[in-house]
This record gives C-alpha cells, structure tokens and sequence, in this order.
C-alpha cells in the first residue's frame, strides 16, 4: 500500500543562504540538485508544490558593496538575487524531470514570466512547480514573508521553512549552545518570544491566515518528504 501524503498543496520557502552548501557564497550544484531530488519525491506523490526562494546566498556576497546604500535599493538587489536563485533552481527542476515555472513579483518580462494568481493557479493543478521570484515585489520585506503571502494566496495548507538550523530554539542555537528544540510552538508563544527564526511580519500573517508553518533543515536528507508525510519533524509553528 501506498502511503497518502497529509498534504495536497504546500508551500516550500527554501533559504538562499543555504544553497551555498559549504561555499562561501552562490549556488552549490550538489545542494541544489538535492534539493530537487527530494521535491521531486514528493510531487509523483501527487503534492502540489510552489516554492519561495531566498537570495542571501548572492546578496550577502555583495552586501558589503551596500553598506552605506540607501535600504530600498539595496532591497531591490536582493529581490533581483532570489530573481538569479529562482532561474537556477528552475533550471535543475526541469534537468530532473519536472516541469517548473518561474514568476517575479517585479516586472521582468524579457527574464520571468511576471506573477499572475491564477496562472500560478492553474500551473499547479497542471502538476507543475512554480517558483515565486522577487519575494513580495516590495522592499522592506523578506522571502519569508513573501512565503507567507503567496502560501495564503495559492490556498496552501503549509507553509515549510527549509533553513540552517532543524526546528524553532528557545532561543537562537547558533549562539546559546543550551538552546532547546520545540516540537510545536504557537503563533502567540513564538512571537511573544520574540523567536529569531522568522520576521514577525512572516507570523503575524500565517497567524491570521491560520496558515500553520513547519521548520526543517534543508540539509537533512529525506525531511521534506517526512514533512509532507504528517511526520515527525522539525518544529510545526501553529495557531
Ligand atoms: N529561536 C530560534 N530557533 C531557531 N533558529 C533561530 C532562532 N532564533 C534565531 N535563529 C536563527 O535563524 C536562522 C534561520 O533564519 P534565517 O536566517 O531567516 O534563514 P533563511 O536563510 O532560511 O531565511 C537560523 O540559522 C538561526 O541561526
Ligand atoms: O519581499 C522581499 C523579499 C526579499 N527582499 C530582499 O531580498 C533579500 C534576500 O531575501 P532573504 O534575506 O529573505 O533571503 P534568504 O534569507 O532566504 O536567503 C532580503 O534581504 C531583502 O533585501 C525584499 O526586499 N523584499
């Protein structure tokens, strides 16, 4: 007997910063195509899959050119660099067999298709993948926050953090080594922490969508399949 995935549509935010792998900056070929590897496992499940992309892995290679740079323009670099992550995640998709499409939320029409609700709609139900770019289109916002919003949008029923660390901490594990890892948490207690994980922008939208958020490492083999299996792992952020 097959086993039945416990969700029908979701949607992946998958961190720039951690497509570097062990490289300094940029796109790690063997991360990537792992990463493709396993959302391909789950979409012959039959999961609708749109994914949100990060762009720290290019931005941050270049911060230190914006240091001093007025916030909005160097925002709109960084949409620009989830624009470059997207293009190449799209890439390897379609080199593995899938068929993937790309929508920017900032017109860039000779690139990317520009986003359209129901287009990206109808691509899902076709069993394509659809990549958002240009997180939210606005400066002063990040992809996670993007995740959220098209994560509501698209009807999705969970939103999956793919990120550096395993789970939501009790505080952040990279700098308290005591930290301790939540197998649930609320929206209320997470954000009355204040916990580092995600913006409180991020949050307060799935919170009021009632839109619940897993977080889980991007590194461990295997974990977006158990995500999407209704297993145990990573830390379900819920109302
Ligand atoms: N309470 C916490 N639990 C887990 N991680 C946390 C926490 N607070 C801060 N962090 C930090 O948040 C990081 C993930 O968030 P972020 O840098 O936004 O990642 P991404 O590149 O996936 O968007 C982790 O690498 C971790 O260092
Ligand atoms: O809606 C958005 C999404 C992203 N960004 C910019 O794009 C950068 C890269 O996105 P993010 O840091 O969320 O990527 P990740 O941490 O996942 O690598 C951010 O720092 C912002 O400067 C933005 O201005 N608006």
């Amino acid at each position: 007997m097959t086993a039945t995935p416990a969700h029908k549509r979701i949607l992946l935010k998958l961190s720039g910063e951690a497509l570097m792998g062990d490289d300094a900056f940029g796109i790690n070929r063997a991360t990537i195509e792992r990463m493709v590897g396993e959302i391909a496992e789950v979409t012959r499940m039959g999961v609708e899959v749109a994914v949100v992309i990060g762009g720290g892995n290019i931005f941050r290679g270049v911060a230190g050119g914006s240091v001093g740079m007025d916030r909005a323009t160097a925002d709109y670099m960084g949409m620009l660099a989830t624009v470059m992550n997207a293009l190449a995640l799209a890439d390897a998709m379609n080199k593995a067999g899938l068929t993937a499409r790309v929508m920017s939320a900032i017109a860039i029409e000779q690139v990317v298709e520009p986003y359209v609700r129901p287009k990206a709609l109808q691509y899902l139900e076709e069993g394509k993948v659809v990549v958002f770019a240009a997180g939210t289109g606005n400066p002063f916002f990040t992809t996670d926050t993007a995740a959220a919003l098209r994560g509501a949008e698209i009807g999705a029923e969970l939103v999956l953090k793919a990120t550096k660390v395993d789970g939501v901490y009790s505080a952040d594990p990279h700098k308290d080594p005591a930290a301790t890892r939540y197998s649930h948490i609320s929206f209320a207690d997470a954000m009355a922490q204040n916990l580092g994980i995600m913006d409180a922008t991020a949050f307060a939208l799935c919170r009021d969508q009632n839109l619940p958020i897993k977080v889980f490492s991007i590194f461990k083999h295997g974990a977006l399949k158990r995500v999407v299996m209704g297993e145990d792992e990573g830390t379900l952020v819920h109302a």
